[in-house]
């Protein structure tokens, strides 16, 4: 594969150093014969003249070879109109947010259908013929296919998760865009720019070809296709040294483009980086500061993590969350479970105020330890040191295009005002701690040269690198290999009774989240459903019925639980019946009551209040519950006891 890359190099930058080197001594050494008439007119092919003579008796050869220079000046020079023009065109649209981005686009691909010769016959034909207007009218006319690539890159790179976290660490746009997303497009626009310059000399020749471009006496090898091609029937040969000066250089830039695209790319060296992302986005606004409750100003100062009221809602309105209170307590490790859709990642992306684009969220109180995360202006350095996120996909959390040491360095420095030197070594210790092995030559290296666990304990190293108080952990396990899922949740306990950060962590798998966890929140339609202990999901212990079904579903948990009752193995799993509803459509009363197997009629009419649940075990939102439980007052999560890993 490197072997095929190098050959195409070699033979691209060799054709198109030669085609340079002629460019520079084409018209000292061939000018003078290009323009002496022989008086041998239109001579065919021979020993003298290797690609005969013209009308006026001129060597076809030497002309070809003395319009290299003013081919190639006007070819690059309009190609770099076009790549210039069109990246600043394309970042200035993704920049200026999603509305402006919705007509810039449309508008961009309106130019982009049509025709770029036809385009630029029209800036000619307005700025008049010559190779000024036609180089001019050339660039403009290729520049809507840079800015529509650079504005799709963007998009795209945007909903990677290294780009979350970069938001997260406070990194400004337009050094978003310069830092994380441009390197990140360059093999796309490399090789955009290749396949741009063999099409803009094919476009040039053509203008020329028809008058426009190059006027005479100046010659460029479209104008002298034209004459060739008006001779084609007595001297067909005259057509043949321009046309394959012509083919062979647009190859050439092909091949170069090629190869520099591959090298250009950090991760083609191992040849199989991910480069899945993960849905997140841009940072949506919270929307107005909602009146924060006074009973979560008072305990703010216990929790990492305070949310009352959170609701997520789409565009359309649709509530995906809603209704969510819970807190983290400090120090505490507390899991989020669920199907997939339950909620789980909006719930935590808005306390990390990292919704994806288009999403709002809006809450009663939202805090980071004492940080109202509802401010409209709320200091990119408290959620940048405060908050650490762990991502599901570790191939997509770091910049492929940057080292790892540089990643985890980048927000000791900004943020905490570290030297180059105190920043490599906190960062150095930061992966020890993690197990990570050679630390120094791991900084030194590029995401992609790590392997997938390595990647993922890096990550948690980054999340710690500021002694955050609160780490997100989303399904952080999940694309790892089953040997290592164990060893991360180790290392994120680990990180949580040493370094004293609370920990919220998702994850579909309830037996996972409580061999790790504290508290357990129950997510079901964007709800919490129930909110118990470890031990009591350890104990197979749940007030709700769904909580139970997950439960029986689980392998871990179904052992655990059928063990602490002395049964030995359980029967058998039980798989959930039916689906969870969409958030458009959920029914009226409790969401769960289709599923329910212990279903009453005001289930479905009238949606349940969370209620303390006997023995302190915690709140189920569950009618059946309500007979074990006082009916709770709005946003009160129960806390009556105090976590384990607090406790330790
Ligand atoms: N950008 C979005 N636009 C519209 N709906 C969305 C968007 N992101 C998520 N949703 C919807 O919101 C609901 C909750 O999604 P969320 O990702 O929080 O669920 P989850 O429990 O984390 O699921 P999973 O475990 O599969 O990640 C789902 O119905 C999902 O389809």
């Amino acid at each position: 594969m490197r072997r095929r890359r190098s050959i195409r190099l070699a033979v691209g930058a060799g054709g198109l150093g030669v085609v340079a080197v002629l460019a520079v001594i084409g018209p000292p050494l061939w000018g003078e014969q290009a323009r002496s008439m022989t008086g041998e007119t239109r001579a065919a092919p021979g020993p003298e003249h290797w690609f005969g003579t013209d009308a006026l008796g001129r060597d076809v050869l030497a002309r070809t070879l003395d319009a290299t220079r003013l081919t190639l000046e006007t070819t690059l020079a309009a190609t770099a109109i076009a790549a210039c023009a069109g990246i600043l065109l394309g970042s200035a649209i993704w920049l200026a947010g999603p509305r402006v981005r919705a007509v810039g686009m449309r508008v961009i691909d309106i130019m982009v259908s049509y025709p770029p010769l036809i385009l630029a016959l029209l800036v000619t034909a307005i700025m008049g013929a010559g190779p000024v207007a036609t180089v001019a009218a050339v660039g403009v006319a290729g520049s809507p296919n840079f800015a529509r690539l650079t504005a799709n890159q963007a998009a795209a790179i945007a909903g990677r998760d290294f780009i979350s976290t970069a938001r997260l660490l406070g990194v400004p746009g337009r050094k978003l865009f310069t830092r994380h997303l441009l390197p990140n497009m360059a093999e796309p626009l490399l090789v955009m720019v290749s396949v741009a310059f063999g099409s803009i000399l094919v476009a040039l020749s053509g203008l020329s070809f028809l008058g426009l471009g190059v006027q005479p006496p100046q010659t460029d090898w479209g104008s002298l296709l034209a004459e060739g091609l008006r001779e084609l029937h007595t001297n067909p040969a005259q057509a043949m040294a321009p046309a394959l000066a012509i083919v062979a250089t647009g190859a050439c830039a092909g091949l170069v483009g090629d190869a520099v695209a591959a090298a250009a790319d950090p991760r083609s060296a191992a040849g199989s980086a991910g480069r899945r992302g993960r849905r997140s986005g841009p940072r949506a606004p919270l929307g107005a500061a909602a009146e924060s409750v006074s009973a979560a100003e008072q305990t703010a100062e216990h929790n990492a993590l305070t949310v009352r009221g959170l609701a997520v809602t789409a565009p359309d309105g649709t509530r995906l969350v809603d209704g969510v209170d819970f807190d983290v307590p400090r120090g505490a490790t507390v899991g989020v479970v669920g199907e997939s859709g339950s909620g789980k990642t909006l719930t935590a992306m808005a306390a990390a105020r990292l919704l994806p684009e288009g999403l709002g969220a809006e809450a009663d109180a939202l805090r980071l330890g004492e940080s109202d995360l509802l401010a409209d202006r709320l200091d990119a350095r408290t959620l940048a040191t405060e908050l650490g996120i762990v991502h599901q996909d570790p191939s997509a959390s770091f910049n492929p295009a940057l080292r790892v040491g540089t990643q985890i360095t980048e927000v000791l420095r900004v943020h905490q005002r570290l030297e180059k030197v105190a920043a490599w070594h906190r960062a150095v210790d930061r992966l020890r701690q993690v197990r990570v092995t050679a630390p120094e030559a791991r900084m030194r290296q590029y995401p992609h040269e790590l392997s997938g666990g390595m990647r993922q304990r890096a990550m948690i190293a980054a999340a710690l690198a500021t002694s955050p108080k609160l780490i997100i952990a989303d399904e952080p396990t999940t694309a790892l290999d089953v040997t290592v899922q164990a060893d991360v949740l180790a290392l994120l306990r680990e990180a949580n009774r040493r370094d004293k950060a609370a920990v919220l962590l998702i994850s579909h798998d309830i037996g996972v989240v409580s061999s790790v966890c504290d508290r357990i929140l129950v997510m079901y339609a964007g709800r919490v459903v129930e909110e118990l202990t470890a031990e009591a999901v350890r104990r197979g212990e749940a007030a709700h019925p769904y909580t139970r079904a997950l439960l029986g579903a689980t392998p871990a948990a179904a052992y655990s639980a059928a063990r602490e009752r002395g049964e030995g193995t359980p029967e058998r799993l039980t798989a959930i019946p039916g689906r969870p509803p969409a958030p458009e459509s959920r029914p009226a009363g409790c969401s769960y009551a289709p599923r329910c197997p212990i279903v009453f009629d005001r289930c479905r009419t009238e949606d349940p209040a969370p209620v303390q649940v006997q023995g302190g075990r915690g709140r189920a939102a569950c009618h059946a519950a309500e007979a074990d439980g006082d009916r709770e007052g709005p946003g009160a999560p129960a806390h009556d006891d105090t976590p384990e890993g607090s406790r330790a």
